[in-house]
């Protein structure tokens, strides 16, 4: 095997970023300069928007002037609703989310414009409406219609009011913001990598972000959440999950929510937060309390088998699930939250770009004549 080839190139670099990196050592995730953990605690997904699109931490008049572009960029074309009304209603909601999210190209009157100004723009108008297509494809799936944004809550309490016809309390949207917050960006993921080498083709924002809602499906990355919250509703009790797991370890199969490619056998920061967030639900919620304890099962286990820890996935399942998503939106809700991110490094990647082209190394056969 040659050198250069690293397979699932691991630990290769392949571009340069001031967006994010992931300090494994410090366990720290890098945020254009901050700790993403110390600033979830601090501020809300409005300023982790500002600060990726933008590149610094808002103040309040530019708070505001996010929020209200969010606003006007909200109404989703009414012919979107109607692609994904065509769409069979088994159809997955990360599929109605990449069908939407490729159908909303059609609807940009400056596609052509890929300058740092209209791409901004674009952000703004994918982060508006990307949550509303999500819990749309919910509704929609079950035979409804979309629910509209209410013009009184924030931003964040209609992502999830929009998914559960329910306005949130105030917790709830505490929770929620976590979850965005910790989904938001996370250096150079196969979604990102995805969207990064369709961007240096000089390809567009819609397909980028089309591509990476088909990489983020994958059970292996963000379909994991999905994955655990199955495994738990399955499981029902800390005995039945502590069994389930070892039945699968035993069948040499993967536990969803455990291992990641740069954390390896590090406990991932985000899972710890949303860890604690389970822990203050369950403090009032015997059912929390009981997610929170076969979750901990779990882990323990994972860590004395095989000496595993849970990556994000695993603690924002039951987390999500609390909140009262529905499990086929956990993925979607993870790409929602991801869009801030992946606009950034689709600009990025135009500001400086080179197109992607890597080599294989030929294994096949030589010499074959017809
Ligand atoms: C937000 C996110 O997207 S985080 C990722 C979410 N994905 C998951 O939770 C899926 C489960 N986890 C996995 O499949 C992997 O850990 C990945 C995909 C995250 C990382 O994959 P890789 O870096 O390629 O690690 P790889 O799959 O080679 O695993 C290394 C070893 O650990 C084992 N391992 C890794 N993850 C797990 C797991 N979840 N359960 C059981 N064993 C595991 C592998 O079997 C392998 O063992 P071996 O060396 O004895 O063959
Ligand atoms: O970094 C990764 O490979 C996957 C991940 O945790 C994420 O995208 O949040």
């Amino acid at each position: 095997m040659s050198e250069a080839y690293r397979p699932g190139l691991e630990n290769v670099i392949a571009c340069e970023t001031e967006i994010s990196f992931l300090d494994v050592d410090h366990e720290e995730i890098v945020l254009r300069g901050y700790d993403l953990i110390d600033l979830a605690k601090k501020v809300s997904y409005i300023d982790i928007i500002g600060l990726l699109i933008d590149k610094r931490l808002p103040n309040d008049e530019e708070r505001r002037e996010i929020e209200r572009a969010l606003k006007s960029h909200g109404q989703v074309p009414l012919n979107i609703w109607a692609i994904l009304k065509q769409l069979p209603p088994t159809t997955h909601p990360m599929d109605m989310l990449r069908t939407g999210v490729s159908a909303l190209s059609g609807f940009d009157p400056n596609l052509d414009d890929p300058s740092p100004a209209a791409n901004r723009e674009r952000a703004l108008r994918l982060l508006a409406q990307v949550p509303q297509i999500v819990a749309a494809s919910h509704h929609i799936a079950h035979g409804g219609d979309p629910i509209p944004p209410k013009e009184e809550l924030s931003f964040v309490a209609n992502g999830l009011y929009m998914i559960t016809g329910r306005e949130p309390s105030s917790d709830e949207v505490k929770y929620f913001d976590q979850v965005l917050m910790v989904y938001c960006e996370h250096e150079l993921p196969n979604s990102t990598f995805a969207a990064r080498v369709i961007t240096s083709t000089l390809s567009d924002m819609y397909g980028a972000l089309t591509g990476a809602v088909a990489s983020l499906k994958g059970p292996l990355h963000g379909g994991a959440n999905e994955a655990v919250m199955e495994m738990l509703l399955e499981a029902e009790t800390v005995e039945g999950f502590e069994r389930l797991i070892r039945e699968k370890l035993a069948h040499k199969e993967k536990i969803m929510g455990f291992g990641h490619r740069v954390y390896m056998r590090k406990m991932d920061p985000r899972a710890q937060m949303m860890k604690e967030a389970l822990q203050q639900m369950a403090g009032s919620n015997p059912e929390a309390k009981k997610w929170l304890d076969m979750c901990v099962a779990g882990e323990t286990i994972m860590r004395e088998e095989k000496g595993l820890y849970p990556n994000l996935d695993y603690y924002a399942a039951p987390v999500m699930y609390m909140l009262g998503i529905p499990v086929p939106l956990f993925t979607p809700v993870f790409f929602a939250a991801r869009v801030v991110g992946l606009s950034a490094h689709v600009m990025e990647q135009l500001a400086n770009n080179r197109i992607f082209r890597p080599r294989v190394l030929y294994n096949g056969p030589r010499g074959l004549k017809a």
